[in-house]
């Protein structure tokens, strides 16, 4: 069983006095669900964000982090800080971070062995441009940012870990993939996992969705076969609009 995992990231949006209170907006009308809810949040929240979660469902995670535990990386975070604030889960290899800040396959693979063995649960993205798309390469493109973020990752802590499909096309544009074009790429992104290990790990593994989602199409997107989840941009930056999509 894979329990379903809403996720909000809110990326360079909110002030820490925004975050505080949307956090307190949500916490009563998230309780009773059966999914997993997660805001990933800027680092000088997240302190605040974890406080103001506290005795609740509702989990705070990073919006990235270096690698390395400490040392001379000016302007960083590391993983060793994260954990000093409870903080659960880490997105790593988001599309933005790749486009504008350097991110590789290979420091994906890095900073995700760290997160693991700091018990910060990791969500690794992954997905192709439009040129990539058009260019028949979407499955080429996720399978190669697949294998090089699990490299030399142990089969026993692929459960651990959480995949984000989110097609660079459809992130704040409005356009979103097909729930069938999701799914199809989802499905082929968990066979890629079971050709790395096998069935029994692949089944296991949760496997998201972003890229425009929103209220009115959380449920379609949901109900398909594959998709375990929505990593949500825009459409959780308003309490009442991630309260709708929790509750899907
Ligand atoms: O990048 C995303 C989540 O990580 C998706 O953003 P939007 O939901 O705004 O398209």
């Amino acid at each position: 069983m894979r329990i379903p995992i809403i996720a909000g990231n809110w990326k360079m949006n909110m002030t820490i006095k925004e975050g505080i209170e949307f956090i307190g907006k949500i916490k009563p009308s998230v309780k009773g669900t059966d999914v997993e809810v997660l805001i990933c949040a800027p680092y000088v929240m997240l302190k605040d964000l974890v406080e103001a979660a506290k005795g609740s469902n509702v989990k705070i995670g990073a919006e990235n982090m270096h690698y390395e535990e400490k040392g001379a990386f000016t302007g960083e975070i590391s993983p060793l800080m994260l954990k000093e604030i409870d903080v659960d889960y880490v997105i790593l290899g988001h599309s933005e971070r790749r486009q504008y800040y350097n991110e590789t396959d290979e420091t994906v693979n890095k900073k995700l062995v760290k997160a693991l063995e700091f018990k910060i649960s990791p969500i690794v993205c992954v997905g192709e441009t439009l040129d990539q798309r058009e260019g028949d390469l979407t499955k080429d493109v996720c399978k190669v940012q697949i294998e090089g973020a699990f490299n030399n990752i142990n089969q026993d802590d692929v459960e651990k870990i959480v995949i984000a499909y989110e097609p660079i096309w459809a992130i704040g544009t409005g356009k979103t993939a097909t729930s069938e074009e999701a799914n199809e790429v989802i499905m082929y992104i968990r066979n890629v996992i079971k050709g790395l290990y096998d069935e029994e790990t692949s089944e296991k593994v949760r496997i998201q969705y972003g890229g425009s989602v929103k209220p009115s199409n959380v449920e379609e997107i949901m109900n398909e076969s594959d998709i375990d989840g929505a990593l949500v941009g825009g459409a959780s930056l308003k309490a009442d609009s991630f309260v709708e999509l929790v509750n899907f």
